[in-house]
C-alpha cells in the first residue's frame, strides 16, 4: 500500500516521541512491504518561531495533500506569555477545526504488565477497557464570545444540535461494536448546553436499542473513573470534560506516556497524537515514554489505512517490551533499570523485525 503521512513533531518532547513513532512506521513498511511517504511540517511553538504563525498555510496544504497526520505535542514555557493568537495551542485547535476532526477517540485499557505501575489497586485497574469519545471541535474551547480584559474575561460553552448529534451517533456506533454500554457525561444540573446534550442522547437511544445508556454528571465521573473504571465501556462527552477525564484516566495504566488518540471526521482522514502534552519538564533529556505516540501510529494504520494486522503488530510489540520489564522513567520501579526514549524504541523495533515464532 502507498500512502502519504504528514508528520508534525511540534514542541518539547513532541519531536522525540514522533521520531520513535516514525522509526516504528518504517519498520512496519519494511516488514509488510508498504510505502509510507512522510512529509514534515511545522506547528505550534516551532511554527511561531519560524513563521510567526502557530499553523502556517504550508502546514495545512501538506496535511490536505496527505492521507493522515501524525502529531507530537505543542506548547512550552517559551510561548506561555504570548498573546492568544500566538499561542502554540492555538495551532492545535485550528488544525482540528480546519479538518473538522470532531471525534477524538481516546482508548484506555489496563496493560497487565503495568498493573504495578498504576497507583490504583490491582483489583481496581485490571480488566479496564474503556473508550473516551471526546467532542473536539466545539464546546468550551471554541465557543464565542471570548473576552479578555484586565477586569473581565469570558469563555463560552456552546453546541448546536448537529454538533451533538454527530458525536453522539459516533459514540453509539462504537458502543455497539464494543460491549454495548454508553455513558454520556455532562453537567446537566447546571449547564444548558448539557441539558441539550442529554436530551439528544435520550432522543437517539431509540435508534440504538442494543446499547445500554446511562447519564452521569462529570464531577461524579471524575471520582468513579478512578474508583471503578471497569464499569465504563464508551464514555461520550464535551471537549473540555473529555480533555480532563482522559488525563485522569492515565492513572489506570500508570502514565500519560501510554495513552494514544485518534481525531477523526466522517471519512478515513485523521490526525493521530498522544493524549499528553509537550512535557517541558523532561524535554530534550531522552526521558519521554514514546509508547503513546507509537500506539497513536498504530491507530493511524488501523483507522485511516485499514491496516489492522500491522496495527496489531505494533500493539503486540509494545506490550512485549513492557512484558519484558523494560520501561522508561515514568513507569520504572524505584531502583530498577530506566531505559531512555531511544533505547526503549530500539526494543520495540527489534520486536517488529523479529517475526513471532509460534
Ligand atoms: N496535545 C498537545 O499538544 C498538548 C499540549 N499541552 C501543552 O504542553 C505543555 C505542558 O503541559 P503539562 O500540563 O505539563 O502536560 P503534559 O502532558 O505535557 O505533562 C504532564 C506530566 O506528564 C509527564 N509526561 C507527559 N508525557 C509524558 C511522556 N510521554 N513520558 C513521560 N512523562 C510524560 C510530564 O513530564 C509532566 O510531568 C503546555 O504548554 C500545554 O499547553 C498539554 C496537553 C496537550
Ligand atoms: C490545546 C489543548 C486542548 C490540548 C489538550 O490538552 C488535549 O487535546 O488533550
Ligand atoms: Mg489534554
Amino acid at each position: 500500500m502507498e500512502k502519504k503521512i504528514t508528520i508534525l513533531p511540534g514542541d518539547g518532547i513532541g519531536p522525540e516521541v514522533v521520531a520513535s513513532a516514525v522509526e516504528v512506521l518504517q519498520a512496519i513498511e519494511t516488514r509488510f512491504g508498504h510505502k509510507f511517504e512522510l512529509d514534515y511540517a511545522l506547528i505550534g511553538g516551532a511554527a511561531i518561531d519560524a513563521e510567526n504563525n502557530p499553523l502556517p498555510e504550508e502546514t495545512i496544504a501538506k496535511c490536505e495533500a496527505s492521507d493522515a497526520v501524525l502529531l507530537g505535542a505543542v506548547g512550552g514555557p517559551k510561548w506561555d506569555n504570548n498573546p492568544s493568537h500566538l499561542r502554540p495551542e492555538k495551532g492545535l485547535l485550528q488544525i482540528r477545526k480546519h479538518f473538522d476532526l470532531f471525534a477524538n477517540l481516546r482508548p484506555v485499557a489496563a496493560i497487565p504488565s503495568l498493573l504495578d505501575a498504576s497507583p490504583l489497586k490491582r483489583e481496581v485497574a485490571e480488566n479496564v477497557d474503556l473508550l473516551i469519545v471526546r467532542e473536539l471541535t466545539g464546546g468550551l474551547y471554541f465557543g464565542e464570545p471570548r473576552v479578555l480584559t484586565d477586569e473581565h474575561a469570558v469563555d463560552t460553552l456552546a453546541y448546536t444540535r448537529k454538533e451533538i448529534e454527530r458525536i453522539v451517533d459516533t459514540a453509539f456506533n462504537l458502543a455497539r461494536v464494543r460491549r454495548g454500554k454508553l455513558c454520556s457525561v455532562d453537567k446537566a444540573n447546571v449547564l444548558d448546553s448539557s441539558k441539550l446534550w442529554r436530551q439528544i442522547v435520550e432522543e437517539k437511544k431509540a435508534q440504538y436499542p442494543d446499547v445500554e445508556v446511562e447519564h452521569n454528571l462529570v464531577d461524579s465521573v471524575a471520582m468513579k473513573l478512578i474508583t471503578n473504571p471497569a464499569h465504563y465501556d464508551v464514555v461520550v462527552t464535551e471537549n473540555m470534560f473529555g480533555d480532563i477525564l482522559s488525563d485522569e484516566a492515565s492513572v489506570i495504566t500508570g502514565s500519560l506516556g501510554t495513552l494514544p488518540s485518534a481525531s477523526m471526521r466522517s471519512d478515513n482522514f485523521g490526525l493521530y497524537e498522544p493524549v499528553h502534552g509537550s512535557a517541558p519538564d523532561i524535554a530534550g533529556q531522552e526521558k519521554a515514554n514514546p509508547a503513546a505516540t507509537i500506539l497513536s501510529a498504530a491507530m493511524l494504520l488501523k483507522y485511516s489505512f485499514g491496516l489492522n494486522e500491522e496495527a496489531a503488530e505494533i500493539e503486540r510489540a509494545v506490550n512485549a517490551v513492557f512484558e519484558k520489564g523494560l520501561f522508561t522513567g515514568d513507569l520504572a520501579k524505584t531502583g530498577s533499570r530506566v531505559l531512555s526514549t531511544s533505547e526503549w524504541t530500539k526494543e520495540v523495533l527489534a520486536e517488529i523485525s523479529t517475526p513471532v515464532s509460534n
